[in-house]
């Protein structure tokens, strides 16, 4: 175990923001946590990172008290000053972060060659583009060597090719730290993380490994064509397996569930002398299987 949450609650004034929960993160793996507008993402990466003290619950990471020394955060809209220079930027925020005197040009250079900013480093932040921005203050957040790093929305603001950047960024910081980073775009949870937590109106709907999730919530539907009619073909083949069934002259899809294997299917239609013109498996994308979570 890395870090455990107990129980964490978070009130603003009358609103019940996070409602009590409870889940633990995985060292060295990528955690996403997912979740619509408004579910408290925000206010869980803030309690993590000690920004943000909660109503009631602990937050244990590996049995230390402060820990905030090992952890890196990147707000959902970092602010810098316009008129700071990436190095002048990145030497102050060092500072504060306490990075020793001696190492501190060192930390700095590598975390700017990481992000791709090493030729800008010494132009004015005002003229950054929002894409430069991000991958600055991805620099700033790593520039510690935090054991893990928590990042709130990384790449929702940005377009296409940013969001590309700071995606192929995250992955290779997979291989050095531990991250959790929030988002509510499934596409990009699915393309970077291990492990999912899901977050609905204060409360943990659902956690586990991504490919758990696909398991779990997904269904595989066989799109079926013949040259021979199939109808009601299937009754002692798999009537007790199949859950949605439907027929369209010769085109049949098949929803099943994970027991049925697909190659017995084919086996025993091809040995009942069934001509097959297309046979495909079709699985359910993480967004099916996120809004069939979401909406529990
Ligand atoms: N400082 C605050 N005072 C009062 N209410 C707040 C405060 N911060 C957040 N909230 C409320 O707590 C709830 C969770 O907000 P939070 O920003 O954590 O959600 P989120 O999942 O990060 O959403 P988004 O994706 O829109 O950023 C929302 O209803 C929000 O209005």
């Amino acid at each position: 175990m890395f870090v455990q949450v107990n129980q964490l609650q978070k009130r603003f004034n009358d609103h019940q923001a996070i409602k009590g929960i409870t889940f633990h993160i995985k060292k060295g793996r990528c955690t996403a946590l997912l979740g619509p507008n408004g579910a408290g993402k925000t206010t869980t990466l803030h309690m993590l990172a000690g920004l943000l003290s909660p109503t009631k619950g602990s937050i244990s990471y590996n049995g230390e008290k402060d820990y905030r020394k090992h952890i890196g955060f990147m707000p959902q809209h970092p602010t810098f000053f316009n008129w700071m220079t990436p190095v002048e930027f990145l030497y102050f925020a060092g500072k504060l972060s306490g990075v020793p005197k001696q190492r501190l040009i060192e930390y700095v250079n590598n975390s700017l060659s990481f992000v791709g900013l090493t030729e800008v480093k010494n132009r004015k932040i005002g003229g950054f583009s929002g894409g430069m921005k991000q991958r600055l203050g991805l620099a700033q957040a790593i520039l510690h060597q935090p054991e893990l790093l928590i990042l709130d929305e990384p790449v929702s603001a940005l377009d296409p090719t940013g969001r590309r950047e700071v995606l192929i960024l995250m992955e290779k910081l997979k291989e050095r730290m531990t991250i959790l980073f929030s988002t509510h775009v499934l596409h990009d949870a699915e393309q970077v993380c291990d492990e999912v937590l899901m977050l609905k109106e204060g409360e943990i709907k659902w956690e586990g490994s991504l490919i758990d999730l696909k398991k779990v919530f997904s269904h595989t539907a066989i799109h079926i064509e013949t040259i021979e009619p199939i109808k009601n073909a299937f009754d002692e083949l798999l009537k007790p397996e199949a859950i949605h069934f439907t027929t369209d002259n010769n085109a049949t899809i098949l929803e099943i569930t994970p027991s049925l294997q697909t190659n017995d299917l084919l086996t025993a239609l091809i040995s009942r002398g069934y001509t097959i013109q297309r046979f495909e498996v079709m699985e359910d994308s993480l967004e099916d299987a996120y809004m069939k979570v979401v909406d529990i």
